[in-house]
């Protein structure tokens, strides 16, 4: 399978490329970033420390795009939206880890999903992926009497809060309890806030130095408390997921798939 990856000079892109590169059945098809970008023009070997691959990285997307079977897309919401189109126009696959996106920007990959298949996991990791599973199970058993608190800490240069990964476990232990996390959450908290209404999923937000990915889901009821926490310690395992997911994707029917599909969870 001929793997681009769009965003190959961002943390996460270098590894897509390496995981790409290290996996039986890939190869490596090119990798873009934004026009104007320094980048562009450069080998892509060179730029993670390999032996020169003579691909160089572009901002020729379509034409990334026609080399391609599938696309791993770790960017920013504006490119994903974009990529989606036209994976969508030219029926590759696309793999999509980017956080952060509006409900305008799902409803366009929701859209572009009914042409091609498009999988789309705020977490590829099979960890995290565990973890929203039993997220959801545990707040369909434990009831709105434990209140549930959802903590994430990532490294300092994240710009998107909630993480989608925290997002992602409030939709899941929502899901258990049968209702809308947008009825029921609360991102941040501030003053003189009342008492917590029963029912709530609770959001707290830490950022600082190069911590890869920390989630923890707190249930906490009277004189008992349920903690089930994931941490990250390097992306390779986001990247590894990602190029399953790629894999698992050929010969799909076009739809939206998760991780959770992926991984039969
Ligand atoms: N689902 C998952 O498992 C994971 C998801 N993520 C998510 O992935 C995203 C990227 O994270 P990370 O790698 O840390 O961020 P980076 O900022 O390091 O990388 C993003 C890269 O995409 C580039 N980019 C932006 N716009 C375009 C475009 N139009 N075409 C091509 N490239 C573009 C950026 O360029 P420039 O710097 O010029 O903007 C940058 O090089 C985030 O949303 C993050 O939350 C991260 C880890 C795991
Ligand atoms: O930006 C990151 O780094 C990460 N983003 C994802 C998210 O927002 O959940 C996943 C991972 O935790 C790393």
């Amino acid at each position: 399978m001929k793997i681009g990856i769009c965003g190959c000079a961002g943390r996460m892109g270098r590894m897509l490329m390496e995981s790409v590169l290290n996996t039986d059945g890939c190869d490596l098809s090119g990798g873009s970033e934004r026009s104007g970008a320094p980048i562009i023009g450069r080998d892509l070997g060179t730029l993670i420390g390999r032996e020169a691959l003579d691909l160089a990285a572009t901002d020729d997307i379509a034409a990334l795009f026609d080399a391609s079977d599938a696309l791993i897309d770790f960017t920013a919401p504006a490119a994903t939206v974009a990529h989606a189109a036209m994976a969508a126009e030219r029926g590759k696959i696309l793999v999509v880890g980017t956080t952060g996106l509006t409900p305008e920007d799902e409803q366009a990959l929701a859209a572009a999903a009914r042409r091609t298949v498009i999988v789309h996991a705020p977490n590829y990791s099979v960890g995290v992926t565990l973890l929203t599973a039993l997220t959801e199970r545990a707040a369909q058993v434990l009831g709105e009497d434990f209140d549930i608190e959802i903590v994430e800490m990532h490294h300092r240069h994240k710009v998107d809060a909630p993480s989608g990964t925290a997002l992602g476990l409030g939709r899941a232990a929502a899901a258990g309890r049968a209702v809308a996390l947008d009825q029921v959450w609360c991102k941040s908290r501030d003053g003189h806030t009342g008492a917590r209404p029963r029912g709530e999923i609770g959001f707290a937000t830490l950022r600082g130095g190069d911590v890869v990915g920390d989630h923890s889901v707190i249930f906490a009821a009277e004189g008992e408390r349920v903690e089930l926490t994931h941490k990250a310690s390097s992306r390779a395992i986001f990247a590894r997921g990602a190029v399953r997911a790629a894999l698992w994707a050929q010969g799909r029917t076009p739809g939206l798939y998760t991780m959770r599909d992926v991984l039969g969870l």
